[in-house]
């Protein structure tokens, strides 16, 4: 399997570790700003994979390099001097918006069969513009959107619990930021119900911080999204139908049709094979529809990036 990385900066870098960690290509490609730079990580990671579980070839490269990938993931990002703002979700709507205008309509003719795998913050925002920007099926391009936060979710509650974080079956949902919330109806551990106790909740409210809590510390976070769009990568690779929440355009479910938000979904070599219309309780419904008036709101105060006249 080709895939392609466009953005190796922190996050990049790590996920194109993962990838190689993992085995999950036969042919990885590395794009970013600094040539040099990533001519050095493609060397290193070369090195990495041959003390990994397969053969990879590994280059750095520009957008024609990604040609006939069969994923390419978006990682990349302004710069703090160009408007890029890392610890500010939503105020890097605008200037990543215009980098994707630039970049995906490049990449989407020279793959068209790919599955486009979005992790740029906003990332709900940057999959719709995506989906817009590259005309592809809505299946085949998706973002790693509260996959990240439900791991959160679900970490802090195997630590309190002192249950395996794989036993738990926590949904956070909506957008990948300040709107998300916790589908408290429906977290189970073996079967368990344990939604109604308010430790639950309480480890909820502190997912919401965590992240901040990272970035504070150490002025970015990557392991944890890495290990996210990896885990995505696998189950296109293993066509392995895995259910995780990822930002997809959402269609019709609860009344709600063009946004970007998670929703637990099915992945496979298709890319996502089906999103799961899970029943969510009235408080749930609310804060889905209130989610997705936010990042509605958002997308449409950009839509002039992927309109046909300007792309
Ligand atoms: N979705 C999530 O859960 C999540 C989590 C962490 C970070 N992120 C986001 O991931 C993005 C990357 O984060 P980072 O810490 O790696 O940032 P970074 O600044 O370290 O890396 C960004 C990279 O993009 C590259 N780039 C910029 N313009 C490009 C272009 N036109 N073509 C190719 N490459 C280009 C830069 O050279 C740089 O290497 C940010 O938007 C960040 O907010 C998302």
């Amino acid at each position: 399997m080709k895939v392609s990385i466009v953005g190796v900066g922190k996050v990049g870098v790590t996920l194109g570790y993962s990838i190689v960690l993992k085995g999950l290509a036969t042919e990885l490609v590395l794009v970013s700003r600094n040539s040099e730079r990533i001519r050095g990580e493609a060397l290193d990671l070369q090195h990495a994979a041959a003390l990994g579980p397969s053969r990879v070839r590994v280059r750095g490269g520009d957008l024609e390099a990604t040609q006939n990938s069969d994923v390419v993931i978006l990682a990349l990002a302004q710069p703090a001097d160009q408007g890029g703002n890392a610890m500010d979700r939503i105020a890097s709507a605008k200037p990543n918006a215009q980098l994707f205008q630039e970049v995906v309509p490049k990449i989407a003719p020279l793959s068209p069969d790919a599955i486009l795998l979005v992790v740029t913050n906003p990332v709900d925002v940057l999959t719709y513009a995506t989906l817009k920007l590259s005309g592809f099926d809505r299946h085949r391009v998706l973002g790693t959107g509260t996959l990240i936060d439900s791991a959160r979710f679900r970490s802090l509650l195997s630590a309190h619990y002192e249950i395996h974080s794989d036993d738990i079956r926590a949904y956070v949902l909506g957008e990948h930021g300040q709107s998300q919330f916790p589908v408290l109806s429906a977290v189970y551990a073996g079967g368990w119900y344990m939604g109604k106790d308010p430790e639950v909740k309480r480890a909820f409210e502190k997912t919401l911080s965590v992240a901040p809590e990272v970035f504070l510390a150490k002025g970015y976070t990557n392991f944890a999204v890495a290990s996210a769009a990896a885990m995505i990568v696998q189950a296109i690779k293993d066509n392995s139908h895995h259910t995780m929440p990822v930002s997809t355009l959402v269609d019709g479910y609860y009344g709600i049709e063009d946004v970007c938000l998670s929703l637990p979904a099915v992945i496979g070599r298709e890319g996502i094979a089906q999103v799961l219309s899970i029943a969510l309780n009235e408080e749930e419904q609310a804060q889905l529809r209130f989610s997705a008036q936010h990042l509605r709101s958002v997308s449409q105060s950009l839509a002039e990036y992927w309109s046909s006249d300007t792309c």
